[in-house]
Order: structure tokens, then sequence, then C-alpha cells
């Protein structure tokens, strides 16, 4: 007699299912999964009782999954096939719309002389309101905005902020006095948000103090009733200050001294999220770019967004840039390297030395239209016209590297608040300086790069103010005449035609001995 609960199959075998428990538990489990993935295999003819209702529902049950299944794939496909339509749909609106916004960001940058290169570049602003709407900029910087009389972006501005924004890295080309320093200041100030203890978040390096000063002024007025820590880094702070032990978010300086600092274990920049090279250029010079690399290494945080900010990069830089940046942007305002469009500029013939010293004279006492800045060769060249010039009767003051720190912040000072009527000086201002209203700059002594003369000519001409640039030349000039007359030319500036049927003559610091500029005998 077959035992009662086994099969056929099983007579003869006695299944411990005490020893099997587990294994029979698992074979029971998988017997249950079985049928819920395989409901068809139910069968219904089992002579257990089920009432009517109960078998229907069973009935349903089981072929529900079944039917159900169909069902539901049939309805769940027409929704997915209607959610995949409207998918598609919105995709292709989306693609349209992204279209749509890159030829209208291209027309706006065709308007605004911007251009760009990289991938996935932000739409510019078109006006400070973005700053708000898109970028949810805090009110104390609009307002601090208004008050300095910004009341719309420059083209540098519309095109650099939003890149730096978005978390890219940059480097720019725009004109000088176009506002490249509101450009990399604002992106940094609304993303760092609020002042912290946690260490310097971000630095902006210049390669000279007064610059490094001016950015430092500039920037405390950006963050005007805020507590934000904005630090110059001056002589006794690289010297003496314990970093760590003074709150700082952005440090503003010189590479000689942020260098000095990091060597003296004075300064940590591992935390700095935003590093700024302005006048990159010239940070990049031999002499200077050993100190900025040492700056580079050190901020050493791998999230950092590092930025290169001039009116003139030469394609040495670029490509030097490209080595430390990351999936960088591109942005040139108007040409590359090329001067102010706000500036008239002028060649004048002056025979030799002493005809400069003469011309300068006749056209002081025809007309003086101060501020007046005059730019020399070397130090000893502008104490030389300087001793000239103090006794006449203008108020005119000297500027360069010999002089100690507070005569120059007074130079500069007295030049800015119009107590100097002239100020004579080397290339330690040409760059970046922002006296506004300087009426004209004089190159007495020819610039010794294209560069330079491009800087030079630009501390006067700034923020769309018209400007004048007289460049005096000898005859030992002439072979450099070409290459200015190239800039002249490019900002619309007339040339006469011999200069421009000149051969270039290729422009390596152009710095010739020159007669002396005294009169007086030597004591
Ligand atoms: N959006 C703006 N509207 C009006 N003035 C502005 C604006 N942005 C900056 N400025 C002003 O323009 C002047 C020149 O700006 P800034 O010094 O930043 O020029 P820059 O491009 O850095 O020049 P450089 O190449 O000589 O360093 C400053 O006086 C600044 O206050």
């Amino acid at each position: 007699m077959m035992e009662k609960d086994t099969s056929f199959l099983f007579s003869g075998i006695t299944f411990n299912r005490k020893k099997f428990a587990r294994d029979f538990s698992r074979f029971q489990e998988k017997e249950i999964d079985c049928t819920a993935e395989k409901p068809g295999l139910i069968d219904d003819g089992s002579s257990v009782m089920v009432p009517a209702d109960k078998k229907r529902k069973r009935k349903a049950a089981v072929s529900d999954p079944v039917d159900g299944f169909s069902v539901f794939k049939s309805s769940k496909s027409k929704a997915v096939d209607k959610v995949e339509a409207n998918n598609e749909e919105n995709l292709l609106l989306g693609k349209k719309e992204y279209h749509r916004q890159l030829e209208r960001d291209a027309l706006f940058r065709k308007k605004h002389n911007i251009h760009v290169s990289g991938s996935n570049i932000p739409s510019p602003l078109q006006s400070f309101a973005e700053l708000k709407s898109r970028h949810s900029c805090k009110s104390y910087l609009l307002r601090n905005l208004a008050e300095l009389g910004f009341k719309e972006p420059t083209p540098i501005q519309r095109q650099a902020i939003p890149v730096l924004l978005s978390g890219r890295e940059c480097f720019a080309c725009a004109p000088t006095g176009s506002g490249k320093t509101f450009a990399f200041l604002c992106p940094i100030l609304m993303k760092l948000e609020r002042a912290s203890k946690d260490g310097i978040r971000g630095v902006i390096l210049c390669p000279t103090r007064e610059l490094a000063a001016q950015t430092a002024r500039e920037c405390k007025k950006l963050v005007k009733g805020k507590k934000f820590y904005i630090k110059l880094m001056t002589k006794q702070l690289a010297k003496s200050a314990d970093f760590s032990k003074q709150p700082c978010d952005i440090l503003i300086s010189t590479p000689f001294r942020v260098q000095f600092a990091v060597r003296k274990r004075k300064l940590d920049l591992s935390k700095v999220e935003f590093l700024v090279l302005d006048e990159a250029d010239k940070l990049f010079e031999l002499g200077l770019v050993e100190q900025v690399d040492a700056v580079v290494k050190a901020c050493s945080n791998p999230s950092i967004l590092r930025s290169l900010f001039s009116a003139t990069l030469p394609d040495t830089v670029e490509e030097l840039a490209r080595t430390i940046m990351h999936d960088a942007v591109r942005i040139i305002i108007g040409r590359k390297n090329s001067a102010s469009e706000s500036i008239k500029q002028k060649l004048v013939f002056v025979g030799s030395e002493e005809g400069k010293l003469l011309a300068l004279r006749q056209s002081f006492s025809e007309s003086l239209n101060p501020p007046v800045l005059i730019f020399v060769q070397n130090k000893e060249r502008a104490k030389e016209l300087y001793n000239e010039l103090r006794y006449d009767d203008i108020r005119a003051d000297v500027i360069h590297a010999d002089l100690p720190e507070v005569q120059r912040e007074t130079a500069v000072d007295n030049f800015r608040s119009g107590k100097t009527w002239v100020l004579v000086a080397t290339d330690v201002i040409a760059r970046g300086m922002d006296f506004k209203g300087v009426n004209c700059v004089i190159n007495y002594d020819f610039p010794d790069s294209m560069a330079a003369y491009i800087h030079r000519i630009g501390r006067s001409g700034r923020a769309g103010r018209s400007g004048e640039a007289i460049t005096l030349y000898t005859e030992a000039d002439v072979p450099y005449l070409r290459n200015i007359a190239n800039v002249m030319s490019a900002s619309g500036c007339d040339v006469p035609a011999w200069v421009m049927s000149l051969a270039k003559k290729k422009w390596r610091k152009h710095r010739p001995q020159r007669d002396s500029i005294s009169t007086k005998p030597e004591e």
C-alpha cells in the first residue's frame, strides 16, 4: 500500500524531512516562486472544494496574471509609448530650444565682439539683473555694483562671469580698461558666499604691488556691508604674519610675497578654490614665472578653479596656460592683443634725445591737459626727466622701482587725486593701473614690446572714456615703428603710408642706449 502522502515516484524512498529540512524548505520556496511566475501551470481542476465566487476569483487570479500580464503589458506599453513619445518630443523641443539658444548666444556675442572657444560654453549675461535671476547673486553685491555706477556688464564681464560661475576655468583677453577686474572678482565673491575661518579660499596674483593694492581696494568696495576678509599681502605680512591665526578669504599679492610666505611656512594654500593670474602674460615672463609656479603648486586643492586675464595674451602664454588648466574656455574680446579703440594714437618724430625734451616742453606750453602720464625706459631716465620737469611750472612727480614702498604709494595716490598733474614713470605702472581720466599718455621712450605699448597707452581711454597716446621716436626706433603702426591701424587710427610700408622687425626688448636726458651739468 502506498503511503498516503507519497507519490508513486517516491515509493520505496523514505525522505528524511527532519534531516533535510533546510533543503526541503528551499525546495518549497522554489515551488511557490515557480507557481507565482508561471500561474498558467496551476491546475484548476483540483478536487479541493472552492466556492463559486472564489473559484471565479481564483480563475481570475489564475488567468488574471496571464491576461493581466498581457493587458498590463499592452496598457503599460501604451503608457510607455506615450511617455517615450513625450520624451522624444521634449527631447526634440529641448534640442530645438537648445539650438535656438545657441543661435541667440552667437548673435549676442557677435553684437558685443565676444569670441569664445571650448565646449558647452554658458550663455553670456544679458544684464546684471541676470546675476540674480540666473545665478542667485546676493543683493549686497548688486547694491555695491549700483553704487559704483555699473549699469551694464562690459563684454568681458558678460562672458567670463557665467563661465567662472559654472565652474569652468578660463583664459581671457580683453582690451585695457574694459572691466576685467570685476569679471574675476564677481564670480569669486558669489561662489564664496560668506566669510569663513577655514583658510584662504581665493588668491589673486598681480605683477606689481601697486596693482595688487588697487585690486584689493576694488574688492573691498564690492564687499561693502558684508563681512569678508580681503587681505593685501604687504611686505610686513609676508614676513611676520601667521595666516593660520588670522581669517582671510581672499589674498591679493605679487607672486614674490606669496611664495616667500609659503616658503616660510606661514601660509597654507591647500584650501584655495580660486586662483586668478591677472596680467597673466607678465606673470609668465622670466623672473616671475618661477614664483608663479611655486604658488600654483602650493594651491594643491584638486578642485581649484584657475583663470588668466590680460589685455595681451601671446600664443606662447596660451600654450603654457593650457598645460595647467582643465577644459578651459578661451574668451577673446575684439581682436586679440589690440589697443583700446577709444584712444587716439599718434607717432611724433623728434630726431634725437634732445629733441624729445624740446618737443615735450613745447607741447606743455601750448596745451597741457592733465593728468598726463609719461613713460621712460628705465629708472635712471625716470629720475633724469623728473629732475628736468620738477622746476618747470607744472606739478610733476615720479615713480619707479627704486623708490621705497611708501613713496610709491604716495605718488600713485597724488596722481589719482589730481594733486600731481604729470607723472613720470617706468613700466612699473604700465599694467592694470586704473587712473580715471588720464587724458594723455606720452611714450617719451619707445616701448620695448608690443605688449608694453598696448598696456602703457591703455592707462588712458578707460571704461569707454576717450584718451590720447603720443609716441615719440628717434632714428634708433624706426626699425620697430611698423609694429606699433600695426596696432594703431588695427584700432582704427591713421598711420602714414610710408610707415606701413616698412619691414616688420621682430621685437625683442628694444631698449637702445640713449643719450642722457639731463641738460644740467653733472655735479
Ligand atoms: N560694468 C561696468 N560699467 C562701468 N564701469 C565699469 C564696469 N566694469 C568696470 N568698470 C570700470 O572700468 C574701469 C576699468 O576697469 P578695470 O581696471 O577692471 O579694467 P581692466 O580691463 O582690468 O584694464 P587693464 O587691462 O588695464 O588692467 C574701472 O574704473 C572700473 O571701475
